[in-house]
């Protein structure tokens, strides 16, 4: 199994509180790997931690080491970093601007600026993003006046726009009915075959609907890593399986 994350020995404290442990885990890649935990276990930190934005707080204290595809992210611009390894917040976050505008923003910061690349690039990305149909009729109307669920796919279309390697994705669905979700769950379904999607969610049906390898942490610590099939139905460690029983969390 090819790795594209390794992450080896990573703590993590703000304010000398500890907040991630010591953790080792490695991302395979073009999978699908869930974080799970309870609330406040350090799941979200995990994600801002590999695309760099723990790094630039001030009272965050980080050791261990985070390699992309072998290379230390630390010596990776982090320009580059982040057009490579990109973020999906939990709650839509689409510039107050066209839904084309939002999906040229990243290409054009980047470089690209011949307009018809730029329109085929918008369609693909969006088409990916099962948008499309529903948006191609008027795609410079205000991206805020799309549904919740549609702002969402309007996000991932938008960091897919910058061809990134990794798909970061925090809490993707919690502001979402299920119609929504299941969209969106499709979608990255399919996307997991041309990138590596790392999901957090505090949805265990959802780790384990779509997920390849699930996380399990606890206080900050990495209790159980492994085949989401295999955690779910024979986790090795007594704490996976109360929280997957709901004993927990
Ligand atoms: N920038 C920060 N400064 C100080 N403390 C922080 C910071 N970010 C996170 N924390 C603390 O780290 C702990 C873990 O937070 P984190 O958001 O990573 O957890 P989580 O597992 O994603 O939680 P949830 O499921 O509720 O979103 C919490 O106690 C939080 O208050």
């Amino acid at each position: 199994m090819d790795t594209i994350i390794n992450i080896n020995s990573l703590s993590v404290s703000f304010n000398n509180k500890s907040v991630l442990k010591d953790i080792d885990l490695n991302i395979i890649k073009n999978k699908i790997t869930a974080i799970i935990g309870p609330s406040g276990c350090g799941k979200s930190t995990l994600l801002k931690t590999l695309n760099y934005m723990t790094y630039e707080d001030q009272f965050a204290n980080i050791n261990g080491d985070i390699l992309f595809n072998k290379i230390n992210i630390k010596e990776i611009p982090k320009e580059d970093l982040r057009r490579r390894i990109g973020l999906v917040f939990q709650n839509p976050t689409p510039f107050p601007i066209s839904i084309y505008k939002n999906m040229v923003y990243g290409p054009v910061y980047y470089g690209k600026k011949d307009k018809k690349s730029l329109n085929i690039l918008v369609e693909e990305k969006l088409k990916i993003s099962g948008l499309y149909d529903e948006v191609k009729e008027d795609l410079n109307a205000s991206a805020l006046k799309l549904s919740g669920g549609q702002q969402q796919r309007l996000c991932i279309a938008r960091a897919l726009s910058v061809e990134p390697e990794v798909i970061l994705l925090d809490e993707p669905c919690s502001s979402l009915d299920l119609k929504n979700t299941a969209n969106i769950e499709k979608m990255l379904k399919n996307l997991s075959d041309d990138y590596t999607i790392i999901i957090v969610t505090h949805n265990l049906s959802q780790a384990k609907r779509i997920s390849d390898y699930t996380a399990f942490i606890l206080n900050g610590e990495l209790i159980e890593y492994g085949e989401t099939q295999e955690l779910f139905t024979k986790p090795k460690d007594e704490r996976t399986q109360e929280y997957i029983d709901g004993i927990f969390g």
